[in-house]
This record gives C-alpha cells, sequence and structure tokens, in this order.
C-alpha cells in the first residue's frame, strides 16, 4: 500500500515546524502559509485572552490566501501571571529558565480554525513542573541552540524533556497545537483525519 501523502486539506497559517509535523502526526496534510502579524500584548490583556487574539488573527491573516480552512495558533508560557515569549538573546534566556526552575508554571496554546462552520476556537491550559536547574546547565542549554526559537526559551520535545517533572494537561499543547481540541475543531470545519491515500 503506497502512504503517499493526499492533497492538502488545510491552510497552516504559521511557519511553525512543530504545529506542522503535530498535524501530520494526526495524518492532516496541510499547505504552509505563513502570516506575519504583531505578536505584542496589549496592556493589561490576560495571558488566555491573548494567545486567543493571536490565534484567531493568524487564521484570519491566512484566510485571505487561500479557499481551504485555516488554522492559526499561539502559544504562551505564563510565570506568576508574566507571559514569556521567545528569548531575545543569551541572557534574556537564561533569566526566563532561571526564573522557571523548581517550580510550577503554565503553558497556554490557544488554537482557531475558520472555514465553513465559522471562526472556531479552543484554549488550553497545561501545568508544567520543572526540576531545580543549575547555572551550568542553563548556558550548555543555551549553547544547543534549542531555546532560541522556543515560547519560555525551552522545548519539552527536545533536550529540555530532561528538566521537566511531570506536565498536567496536554503535551502536544506545549510542543504548540493542542492534538485532541485540534481535531474537534476540524471535524466541525469538514477537514478529515487520518487521511492518508492507500488506506
Ligand atoms: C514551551 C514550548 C514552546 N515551543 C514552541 C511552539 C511554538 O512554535 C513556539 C511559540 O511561538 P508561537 O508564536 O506560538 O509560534 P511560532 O512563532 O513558532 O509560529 P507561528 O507564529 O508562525 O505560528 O514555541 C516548543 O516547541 N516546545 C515547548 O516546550
Amino acid at each position: 500500500m503506497s502512504d503517499s501523502p493526499t492533497a492538502a486539506v488545510l491552510c497552516l497559517a504559521s511557519a511553525s515546524p512543530r504545529r506542522r509535523e503535530l498535524l501530520s502526526s494526526i495524518e492532516v496534510e496541510v499547505e504552509v502559509c505563513p502570516v506575519d502579524i504583531d505578536e505584542t500584548p496589549i496592556a493589561g490583556e490576560a495571558a488566555d485572552a491573548y494567545v486567543a487574539r493571536l490565534a484567531r488573527q493568524k487564521a484570519l491573516a491566512g484566510a485571505g490566501l487561500t479557499s481551504l480552512p485555516v488554522l492559526g495558533s499561539d502559544t504562551a508560557v505564563v510565570c506568576d501571571g508574566v507571559i514569556l515569549g521567545k528569548p531575545r538573546d543569551q541572557p534574556h534566556a537564561a533569566a526566563m529558565l532561571r526564573g522557571l526552575s523548581g517550580r510550577a508554571h503554565q503553558v497556554l496554546t490557544a488554537v482557531a480554525v475558520s472555514g465553513p462552520a465559522g471562526m472556531l476556537e479552543a484554549c488550553v491550559t497545561t501545568r508544567v513542573v520543572m526540576r531545580d536547574i543549575d547555572e551550568h546547565e542553563i548556558a550548555a542549554y543555551w549553547a544547543t541552540g534549542e531555546p532560541a526559537d522556543k515560547a519560555g526559551g525551552y522545548a519539552i520535545q527536545g533536550l529540555a524533556a530532561i528538566f521537566i517533572e511531570r506536565i498536567e494537561g496536554s503535551h502536544s499543547a506545549v510542543v504548540g497545537l493542542p492534538l485532541f481540541e485540534t481535531a474537534r475543531l476540524l471535524s466541525r470545519q469538514g477537514v478529515p483525519l487520518w487521511n492518508r491515500r492507500g488506506r
């Protein structure tokens, strides 16, 4: 049997390779249409409202580029109510990891799918507990290059897995897309899941 992919059934308004891989893992073939939006939080904006707004804006921006349903998503790491984005540089990344060391924080991921059923949305909060991380590990982790493009400056699916004691919530949401909730939204938009030619 061939396992060659089918034609795209969804437009992914994201440059994130993680989101593409997560959708591919449930056999949703996408066309990628990265969109450029301003990701600056509005003063006083709650973290869940912030990620929901960005996910929606990404989906709306993509909707002008295709006739397929469009998925936008955004992930933020939140510690003591403060939204941590991607690190600007090494000192910023080190400060973020120091702040996350030995305690719990939240990862919020919003997903928005525009299509025939309108704009459908979900937002997932996951609690992540990290063990203590020492200064040597913080420096060594930066040197791997992994933290640079990750919210909160770490990747649970990568080398930072050794720092994660436990999570309560959705692992795929921390990586960038909550697959359980996303699958429900895609089904409501008529997007087929488990869609591999030859089966
Ligand atoms: C916390 C965490 C984040 N991340 C990633 C997921 C997202 O790609 C990124 C958060 O940044 P986002 O702004 O949500 O996404 P992005 O800039 O990568 O892609 P786009 O805006 O085009 O959709 O951090 C991990 O890969 N692993 C993790 O453990």
